[in-house]
């Protein structure tokens, strides 16, 4: 059978990492840790899902998550599963999962409802696991792939539902409406719950949602130790949950402590504390020799993480007013220097996204002081795309789809792209805006680097923010400073040349100056961008009011100068409008807070999902 482009690209990359052995232990691995030396069906997995696996996806050998997963998962155990991002996780809980419904003596039916629900925190997740599943279901064609998720027709999935549907890849807030209102939904034969990305799920609100989906679906421990359990119960569809994160937290040791039983730890190896009673041991009779020195079944603590090594990690030190035009000049830069690759960079909100885009979408821009306006070039010349969780949903499945498949362009995104999703051949990630708390840099650093392939990362940072690297080394994340001056000394100086004597200072360098001007000049003389650039000021102040804990010590609103800021979004003045109507927002949503008893993280979660 023919195999895509994307595939003979991850074949070649997996034929690279072969060639580059070293013995770990009792498995062999390549040098990056990423593949491991056995085959598919030596796992135990059925030769025709192997064949799928190599036909459809490309995939000849497991990677090392894989390898370490797929048997634990076969075995039925219960998992906490922790590997960097980009390390195939997604495959490691799906193919097992095929592998068993395939199997059963009597060929399962759309009538026996769901067997294996997958939770993922985003739609573009959700669409993106169901396509994987959608290909190695292609041999098996009686088990069901369907998603349901925020923003889709609900009667359509109500419908969906009915006829059955046997692996579900469902959004929180979605499944629990189907849950309470889909009295069509069948799940009694439920088997398996996977949390991918569980971390966000939690960390984005939905806590009391997956508590109550537990509930609903009695697949709590406590509601196992119920024997009044409303959902039937047999030794064939004994219960299987799955969590999955590059990143845990605490809060994942609660979903851990109770949804799991007796779990399995995979790639938590020197990350651990004695456990606590309501996770129980690996049982030894269960378990041989190996299992044991591999996998660990105590409490994970939040110590490094897992960052591809091969990833090239930069900061950049840009003062407030200067960093628009430092990042144009950066990404021009980048783009000059290759001009087939894929960029994406990350911001705080929504507003920001869309006043980036409409800029970079008109912008035009010249360094010869002597071309006439109609003969002005694109700043950038390369496709520019933008996703967040405001846009209509159409748009966002459309963008996703196109960001995808484009071999040049750039993707400006809140964190919305932040988690698992699978962009092939991005190069580099720009954090313009700081993502806060450390477990989002590295989700963000993780949409590039993946599977041993090269890509670098750039965070903005301003001099007051520098501390946040202290922040990220406590992790084991470092990083080294962008030679910025560098760069833009290499841009030619507007009619100015040589005789420009070069400053030490970002703000004062000729090409930035040059720039700034521009942008000003561009956004005064188009309302509709001003208006952009008003909006956006506004709810990027927001957001960095937004900070929590120890971060609210390194992102002081205090110490910014909000005329800077307002430099940022290429403005000349911080208009006085926009401080009031800021201050009013901000009271009302402290009100609407105080009254619906939301946190800020939740309110963001429900545009999010
Ligand atoms: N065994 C394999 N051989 C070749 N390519 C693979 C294999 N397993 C996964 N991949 C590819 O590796 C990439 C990353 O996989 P996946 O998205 O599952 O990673 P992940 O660990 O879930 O990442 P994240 O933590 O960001 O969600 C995908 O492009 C996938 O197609």
């Amino acid at each position: 059978m023919g195999m895509k482009k994307s595939e003979k690209g991850s074949k070649q990359v997996m034929e690279n990492k072969k060639n580059e052995k070293k013995d770990v232990g009792n498995a062999t691995i390549g040098n990056d840790g990423i593949f491991a030396s056995c085959s598919f069906s030596s796992l135990g997995l059925h030769p025709s899902l192997c064949d799928e696996l190599r036909e459809k996806l490309g995939f000849e050998v497991p990677t090392l998550v894989q390898a370490q997963a797929i048997p634990v998962i076969l075995a039925g155990r219960h998992a906490l599963i922790n590997a960097a991002t980009g390390t195939g996780k997604t495959v490691a809980y799906l193919a097992p999962l095929i592998h068993h419904l395939q199997n059963y003596d009597t060929r399962i039916q759309r009538s026996d409802g769901t067997f294996a629900l997958v939770l993922v925190p985003t739609r573009e997740l959700c669409l993106q696991v169901y396509e994987i599943l959608q290909k190695l279901l292609h041999r098996f064609h009686w088990i069901v792939p369907g998603y349901v998720m925020g923003g889709e027709n609900r009667s359509k999935e109500k419908a969906r539902l009915r006829k059955g549907i046997s692996i579900l890849i469902a959004t929180p807030g979605r499944l629990l409406d189907h849950l309470k209102n889909t009295s069509s939904f069948l799940y009694t034969k439920l088997r398996w719950i996977i949390f991918d990305e569980a971390d966000r799920i939690l960390e984005l609100g939905f806590g009391k949602d997956i508590q109550e989906i537990l509930d609903l679906l009695g697949s709590t421990k406590a509601a196992n130790d119920n024997e009044e359990n409303t959902v039937p119960r047999n030794s064939k569809f004994q219960r299987q949950n799955l969590l999955l994160s590059a990143t845990l937290n605490d809060k994942v040791n609660h979903l851990a402590k109770i949804s799991l039983q007796n779990p399995v730890m995979i790639g938590l190896e020197g990350k651990t504390r004695e456990p606590v009673s309501t996770i129980e041991s690996v049982d030894p009779s269960e378990s041989d020799e190996d299992d044991e020195v591999k996998y660990s079944s105590k409490i994970p603590t939040v110590g490094d993480y897992k960052i591809p090594t091969q990833l090239i990690q930069r900061y950049v030190k840009v003062p407030c007013g200067s960093r628009l035009a430092v990042l144009l000049s950066i990404l021009k830069h980048l783009f000059e220097r290759d001009t087939s690759q894929k960029v994406v960079v990350f911001f705080s909100t929504c507003d920001a996204v869309d006043f980036h885009y409409s800029l970079l979408s008109e912008f035009h821009f010249s360094t010869d002081a002597q071309t006439k306006e109609g003969v002005r070039k694109m700043f950038l010349g390369c496709r520019t795309f933008r996703l967040h969780g405001n846009m209509e949903h159409e748009d966002r499945r459309s963008t996703f789809q196109a960001f995808k498949t484009e071999k040049s362009a750039l993707l400006l995104s809140t964190d919305v792209s932040a988690r698992g999703l699978d962009f092939p051949k991005v190069r580099c990630i720009i954090q313009y805006d700081s993502p806060g708390e450390a477990t989002e840099y590295v989700h963000r650093v993780g949409r590039t680097a993946r599977l041993g392939e090269r890509g670098e990362s750039l965070l903005f940072l301003q001099p007051a923010e520098i501390d946040y690297l202290q922040d990220l080394e406590k992790h084991g994340v470092s990083l080294t400073e962008y030679p910025l001056p560098k760069v833009l000394d290499n841009f030619p100086l507007y009619g100015q040349n040589k005789l420009v004597k070069k400053s030490v200072f970002i703000d004062l360098h000729p090409w930035i100056l040059c720039l700034q001007k521009a942008l000003e000049s561009f956004i005064i003389s188009k309302p509709k961008m001003d208006e952009l650039a008003r909006k956006g000021f506004c709810s990027w102040v927001r957001a960095y009011t937004a900070h929590r804990g120890e971060l609210k010590r390194i992102f002081m609103i205090k110490k910014l100068h909000l005329g800077h800021v307002a430099k940022s979004f290429a403005l000349k003045q911080q208009p006085s409008l926009v401080g009031q109507s800021f201050q009013k927002q901000n009271k009302k949503r402290k009100r609407f807070e105080k009254k619906s008893g939301l946190s800020k993280k939740r309110k963001v979660a429900r545009v999010k999902e």
